[in-house]
């Protein structure tokens, strides 16, 4: 059989809960082979980022060239891109090597507060990399900074998705974590013409490190191999919800998913 290959181009966590490593644990329990593309290394653990450093771009494009001139990627996920310069850089790649299955997940900041985003780098995201997108996932403080829209309400968030996918994604989740007003968790999909919402009970825990890399890649992987995209973010919201639920008790303040609970648990949610 023929193997998928997913590519992410994100930043490191020395924590192993969220970026790269977050990434790489969903592609192998998704059953996708896993390649990356280091950005930035952060030190970083469960109570917080103690330090970032950007690698050159030029370290960057020859990692990207080391996969696009002989792997190949069936899709690819962004993560942390930390500057205007290195979005550019993503995007001149992702047309040199014409991948159109390119996952987004715009993150910016960390739970922690801190910044994994140059402020100015905003305006980049928006017209340059967004329009190059097949899906982004934007959670609701990187929806409102992408669209300068505040968003209370579901039909806010709509609203917000509507202009996302005005912008160029071809579709558009925007993940309902951060709306604390509910006992439910709801993930809203925009494919452009119809929404469609995924719900699930709001688990109250700590353990939440990680969550939009998590789901970004479970998105990336089900993409990669030629699910629709509302199958994907069906798989990738029952992913992270397992991988949430069985978390594990590690550091002393948000701790990371467990990415293997969807088969050490005993029910299979790799569909
Ligand atoms: N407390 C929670 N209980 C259940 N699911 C959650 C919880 N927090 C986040 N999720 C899920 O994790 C994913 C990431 O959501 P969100 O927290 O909005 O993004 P981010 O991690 O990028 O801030 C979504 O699928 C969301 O439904
Ligand atoms: C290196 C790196 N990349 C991304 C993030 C943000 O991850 P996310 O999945 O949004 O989870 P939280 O940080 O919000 O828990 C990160 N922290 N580090």
């Amino acid at each position: 059989m023929k193997p998928i290959k997913v590519l992410t181009i994100a930043g490191s966590d020395s924590g192993g809960g969220a970026g790269i490593q977050a990434d790489l644990k969903t592609f192998q329990e998704l059953e996708v082979f896993g390649m990356s593309a280091i950005t930035a290394i952060t030190a970083q653990n469960t109570l917080g980022v103690q330090g970032v450093y950007p690698l050159s771009l030029e370290a960057v494009a020859n990692q990207i060239d080391s996969i696009g001139t002989d792997i190949g990627a069936d899709a690819v996920k962004t993560g942390m891109l930390f500057n205007s310069e290195m979005i550019q850089l993503v995007c001149d790649k992702i047309q040199q090597y014409q991948w159109d299955n390119v996952v987004v997940d715009p993150v910016m900041i960390a739970k922690g507060g801190a910044s994994l985003l140059q402020e100015e780098a905003v305006k980049t995201m928006r017209e340059k990399l967004i329009p190059l997108s097949k899906v982004i996932t934007p959670n609701i403080p990187e929806a409102e900074a992408l669209t300068g829209k505040t968003i209370q309400s579901m039909e806010d968030r709509q609203e917000a998705a509507k202009l996302l996918h005005q912008l160029g994604a071809q579709n558009v989740v925007i993940k309902g974590g951060h709306d604390l007003n509910s006992d439910q968790v709801v993930d809203l999909l925009f494919d452009g013409t119809e929404f469609t919402t995924y719900k699930s009970k709001r688990i109250h825990t700590n353990n939440t490190h990680g969550t939009g890399c998590t789901f970004a890649a479970a998105v990336a992987s089900q993409v990669a191999k030629g699910k629709t995209i509302i199958d994907a973010v069906g798989i990738a919201q029952r992913f992270v919800h397992m991988s949430i639920v069985n978390s594990m008790q590690i550091g002393s303040g948000h701790g990371p998913l467990n990415h293997a609970a969807h088969r050490t648990v005993g029910v299979n949610h790799n569909v």
